[in-house]
């Protein structure tokens, strides 16, 4: 049976277990659910904090896990990213009171509070900086105005937080960090269910990424219509009933389909329509 880590709270939680339940999987109906079978897959989720799947992971214990690139990094667990899942994107950065620090080299002999430990400290000696590292569980942003820290290292979304408690950014991120699908370190072969796993949330991702669109275009054009809407392998092309008309259809990324409407369209391309893609397998 297949086992798998699923973060229980915080914000990969429910993105998570909507990409499992789009994916075709169980997931829990009440959140105090901490294990959750799924006989029909031969699966078991277990609901952890995402800050621990890495060590469950690591440890062997669990097959895979969902969890943030920074928590993985952060836990020094032996496990690997596998594959990257487009959601819980964030950065990770330094912030202080308005010029208390102007440069990450003033961190020398400074006080730094984070709840990713790790991260901040293989930074600092990776730079030959030393700084007191002081390890909280959340709420880092309090520590400056409290005098418990001199400045943070800590998650920015869309840094509310950080306006909110009067600290502005400095310095280049420590990293970048999105959810990813982790596993053991020296696994020669995940096995049949892992890759049955990965196949079936790559194609969640492309569906949400993709969408499908269909035109018709003079038959002479189709080389240019093509090399805008190239698709992922190759193009079906087909005759139209008007003779001199072909109908083109492509997967083209959901984002720029307003942009390659507008050039088909310049081009001589009608009856353009788009489709979304309820799940695929490439
Ligand atoms: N706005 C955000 N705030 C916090 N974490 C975010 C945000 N956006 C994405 N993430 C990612 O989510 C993960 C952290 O999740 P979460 O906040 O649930 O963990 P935690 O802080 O350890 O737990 P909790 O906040 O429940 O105590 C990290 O990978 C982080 O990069
Ligand atoms: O830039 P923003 O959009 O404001 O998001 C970033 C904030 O969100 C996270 O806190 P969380 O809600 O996880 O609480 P915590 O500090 O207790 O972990 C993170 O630690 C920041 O404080
Ligand atoms: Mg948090």
């Amino acid at each position: 049976m297949l086992r798998i880590a699923v973060p229980n709270k915080g914000s990969l939680a429910e993105p998570a277990s909507q990409m499992l339940t789009e994916a075709g999987y169980r997931q829990r109906s009440d959140s105090r659910e901490l294990v959750v079978h799924d006989p029909e897959n031969d699966t078991e989720f277990f609901f952890l904090r995402p800050r621990d799947i890495a060590v469950y992971v690591g440890a062997g214990q669990l097959d895979v896990g969902i969890t943030g690139e920074d928590l993985l990094l952060d836990s020094g667990a032996k496990a690997d990213p596998i594959l990257p899942l487009g959601f819980g994107g964030s950065t990770f950065r330094w912030a202080a009171m308005p010029g208390a620090v102007a440069s990450v080299d003033d961190l020398a002999g400074k006080r730094i509070a984070t709840a990713y430990e790790g991260v901040v400290t293989s930074y600092l000696t990776g730079r030959g900086i030393a700084a007191e590292v002081i390890r909280l569980d959340g709420a880092v942003e309090t520590s400056v105005k409290l005098g418990v820290a001199d400045a943070i290292a800590d998650v920015v979304s869309t840094g509310t937080t950080l306006r909110n408690a009067g600290l502005e950014v400095f310095g280049e991120p420590l990293l970048t960090s999105e959810a990813v699908l982790i596993r053991r370190q020296d696994v020669e072969t995940s096995g049949a269910a892992v890759d049955q796993l990965v196949r079936r949330l790559h194609g969640v991702i492309i569906a949400r990424q993709y969408v499908l669109m269909d035109y018709d275009i003079p038959e002479g054009l189709v080389p240019q219509a093509v090399a805008i809407t190239p698709g992922i392998e190759s193009p079906t092309v087909s005759p139209l009933h008007e003779r001199g008309w072909c109908a083109v259809r492509s997967m083209v990324r959901r984002r720029e389909t307003n942009a390659i409407m507008d050039q088909l369209w310049d081009l001589g391309a009608r009856g353009i329509l788009v489709t979304a893609i309820n799940a695929c397998r490439l």
